[in-house]
């Protein structure tokens, strides 16, 4: 009766999808996909049966919407804030921090975790980002003879879970030099098996995976307690650093000083450890969830957003010329000069590439919410409990909003009137709204920081295969990002 109510809600408001068969409802469809070919399988469903697509995967019903007009309804809703049942994957790792949490518990951790992200503090993470790219350029001179083919995904993930630790823990791991560390093989190992299992839909079961890959399972436990033992640490060193400065009278309210009491930088656990929720502040444990979460959100997108970056940036000389010339006007032809958050505010042009790559490959292709009772969106009821997946890979490519929308254009977000006209909700690679990116700015500078160098130091060539993006939890390519590298003079 209540598939039957669903479903006729679902038809009245004009949403299609193709013919469900009983018990399986559309799982035929998803049959012999894999994770490069489901953004064709969306392009397919999405130009037969309209921008919203209704589909029965057994009994649960989910709607894929690349539609703009509903995008915005849903992002800008206070209702629609649930993360549906794939999200509960990463639950083991993540607790329910800030990316899984709901409810009051999320609103509550919101408000505490978005001055983390002030001006001020990213303004000194400018040298982390710095120190780390400089790391990464430092190993890649090895291959750069203008002929070796490169594979960017494992360089730049070493250096982006490098400038990661160092700010949401303040603590180095160097894992651009030490990838064996165990932390750091930890945190890459778990990413690579909870995108894998993401995209295979029984190993998502945890008794099925469990049962039928019981070594990796083991593995991953293990990784997952390798996790969680070291931020734990961290935490109760810097929380007994905390109580030291404010025993011996150092202590003073925004920032942080060492055993010797000087000042140092803050990391984002710092600010944490002086938070409190009505009067008290948050346990190690609320802390850890936070902190895995800004692990696990803030180095597979940013790396997934550098390579694609620069792999746009190897096959449209003209672009990176541009790009060269700007950071010349703006930071000066010294390679070695540190940048500064101004610095990087003004690299304006590479802002634009960065968008427009972001809008190709999007590291986050799609996100996923649940109804938790009927509600309106675009003028039309959906009922409750109806999985809803955004296509945002598909929506920013929606000729309806980008002309030309396969072509790389970085100057269709220059500051015109183009530009101005484009739809916020049709560009949203960070989403939008209540739940959108709380690391955005973060992860803007940090992109910016380390493209910027890699520019400076290398004219990036278009050797290799093409890229092809694959569905992961975050978007990457089934044949890594490959290019060439030429030291420039
Ligand atoms: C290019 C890089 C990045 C992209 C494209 C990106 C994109 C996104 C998107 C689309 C969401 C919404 C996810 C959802 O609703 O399920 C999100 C949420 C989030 N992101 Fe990012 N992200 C990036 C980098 C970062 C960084 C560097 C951090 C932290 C340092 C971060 C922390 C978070 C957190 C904590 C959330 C959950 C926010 C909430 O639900 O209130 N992200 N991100």
């Amino acid at each position: 009766l209540f598939k039957r109510r669903r479903n006729k809600m679902i038809e009245n408001a004009g949403i299609r999808g193709p013919t469900p068969l009983p018990l399986l409802g559309n799982l035929l469809e998803l049959v012999g996909n894999d994770t490069a070919s489901v953004f064709n399988l969306m392009e397919n469903l999405t130009s037969k049966y309209g921008k919203v697509v209704r589909m029965w995967l057994g009994g649960q019903c989910v709607l894929m919407i690349r539609d703009a007009k509903y995008l915005e309804d849903i992002f800008k809703s206070q209702q629609l804030i649930a993360k549906n049942d794939l999200y509960s994957l990463l639950d083991g790792w993540l607790g329910q921090g800030l990316l899984l949490s709901t409810g009051p518990k999320w609103f509550s951790r919101r408000k505490i975790i978005t001055p983390t992200f002030h001006f001020k503090i990213l303004e000194e993470f400018v040298e982390v980002f710095d120190q780390q790219s400089h790391v990464m350029v430092k190993n890649l001179m090895k291959q750069a003879d203008g002929k070796t083919v490169v594979r960017m995904f494992p360089k730049v993930c070493l250096m982006a879970l490098d400038i990661i630790t160092e700010t949401a823990m303040g603590v180095k791991v160097n894992a651009q030099e030490h990838p064996e560390f165990a932390y750091a093989k930890a945190v890459t190992d778990t990413s690579n098996i909870m995108s894998d299992r993401f995209m295979k839909p029984f190993d998502r079961f945890d008794g099925y995976f469990r049962i039928f890959h019981n070594q990796r399972y083991r593995h991953l436990q293990k990784c997952i307690k390798i996790m969680h033992e070291f931020t734990d640490k961290v935490i109760a060193e810097r929380r007994d650093a905390l109580q030291k400065s404010i025993d011996n009278g150092t202590y003073e309210a925004g920032s942080s000083v060492d055993e010797m009491g000087i000042k140092k930088r803050m990391a984002f656990l710092d600010v944490l450890l002086q938070s409190t929720v009505g009067g008290k502040p948050l346990t190690n444990m609320d802390i850890r969830e936070e902190v895995d979460t800004f692990m696990f959100e803030g180095h597979d997108t940013t790396t997934s957003g550098i390579c694609f970056t620069l792999y746009l940036l190897s096959r449209h000389p003209e672009v990176q010329q541009k790009v060269l010339e700007e950071i010349h006007s703006v930071i000066g032809e010294d390679k070695e000069k540190p940048v500064s958050m101004k610095d990087l505010q003004d690299l304006k042009y590479l802002d634009c590439v960065i968008k427009e790559s972001l809008r190709l490959y999007p590291p986050v292709p799609m996100i996923g919410r649940v109804t938790e009772q009927d509600i309106v969106i675009n003028g039309v009821t959906i009922p409750a409990k109806t999985n809803i997946t955004l296509l945002m890979y598909a929506a920013m490519k929606d000729p309806d909003y980008f002309p030309r929308p396969e072509e790389f254009l970085p100057e269709r977000f220059m500051d015109t009137e183009e530009a101005n006209k484009i739809n916020p909700f049709a560009y949203v690679p960070f989403s939008a709204g209540p739940r959108n990116c709380i690391g955005q700015k973060f992860a803007t500078a940090e992109m910016k920081s380390t493209i910027s160098k890699m520019v400076r130091h290398f004219e990036l060539l278009p050797l290799g295969e093409d890229a092809k993006p694959v569905m992961n939890i975050v978007l990457r390519s089934e044949t890594d990002v490959q290019l060439g590298l030429r030291p420039r003079k």
